[in-house]
């Protein structure tokens, strides 16, 4: 396979950078449907084979390796085993948490979540949630799953009023993903979390990758960056569940097996000698 080439000019010209100079660039990945293959179960997630490796050999040249996800970092590094990856930064909860060089940083969740946790069982039962709904407690929020239900997207429509009520409630926000909805403290997203990642390293190219709703703010950070004379490019691992994060990719590649392609690809293809 050769390198895939982004089907817009600004994803071209954020490829190149990326590739010219990769020492001084940020690559940013989202875990689950990125990394990781979609599973019934998340706590059994794993990254698709070969990722980790090419994690690995991205961190040897690339300026910052980066994860930003929705899970807790601590629950990222275990399930991806990304504490191998040397030097990456793991931004948990959607940048609320920081995990690098084996050490988590995050600032106590807001008490609306223990009004969520306390409320949360209730309601879903009261709603007439159908078997197969799962309640997963992620410390600093929670989320509803209807992946295991017969008719996932009707459970989720049929939650989706209750949940966005108690939310409000209890001062936090919903974040709709692949037949989940979360309930969690607002104030952060990924968007926000790459823009300080971006700043923080002071890259000069930034390519960030991801599957689902939640990577949008990225995609749109990524976009204002470029306005402000970063060059970047934005990935998207596809699936049928979410289309529109594919619609506005620069690049699109077949789910986390396809990322494992293009991230080999994009190894054999970086520049040795930055000019
Ligand atoms: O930001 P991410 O790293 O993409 O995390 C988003 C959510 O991912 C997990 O749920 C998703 O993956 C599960 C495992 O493959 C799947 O069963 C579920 O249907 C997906 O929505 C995770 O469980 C959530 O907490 C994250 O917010």
């Amino acid at each position: 396979m050769a390198l895939p080439s982004p089907r817009t000019d600004d994803g071209h010209r954020g490829l190149d950078a990326f590739r010219s100079s990769p020492g001084r660039a940020l690559a940013a990945f989202d875990f689950d449907g990125t990394l990781a293959p979609i599973v019934e179960d998340p706590r059994t997630s794993v990254p698709y084979p070969g990722i980790v490796p090419a994690l690995t050999g991205l961190a040897a040249r690339v300026g910052t390796v980066a994860v930003v996800t929705g899970r807790p970092a601590e629950t990222a590094v275990l399930l991806g085993g990304l504490a191998e990856v040397p030097d990456i930064v793991v931004l948990g909860h959607y940048g609320a948490e920081r995990w690098a060089g084996g050490r988590l940083v995050a600032a106590a969740p807001p008490p609306g979540v223990d009004l969520v946790r306390e409320q949360l069982p209730a309601l879903v039962d009261s709603a007439g949630a159908p078997e197969g709904t799962w309640i997963e407690d992620k410390d600093r929020s929670l989320a509803v799953h209807t992946r295991r239900a017969a008719d996932p997207d009707a459970a989720l429509e049929l939650l989706r009023p209750h949940l966005e009520r108690l939310a409000e409630h209890a001062g936090l926000v919903t974040e709709p993903g692949r037949m989940v909805i979360e309930l969690r403290p607002q104030g952060v997203d990924k968007g926000a979390a790459l823009r300080s990642l971006a700043q923080e390293t002071a890259a000069r190219s930034v390519l960030y990758a991801g599957d689902d709703l939640g990577d949008l703010p990225a995609f749109d950070t990524l976009v204002s960056l470029r306005e402000e004379g970063v060059p970047g490019v934005t990935v998207c691992s596809a699936s049928e569940e979410v289309t529109e994060v594919a619609s506005r990719a620069d690049l699109v590649v077949p789910g986390p097996a396809g990322l494992a392609e293009f991230l080999d690809e994009l190894l054999a293809n970086l520049r040795t000698h930055p000019s």
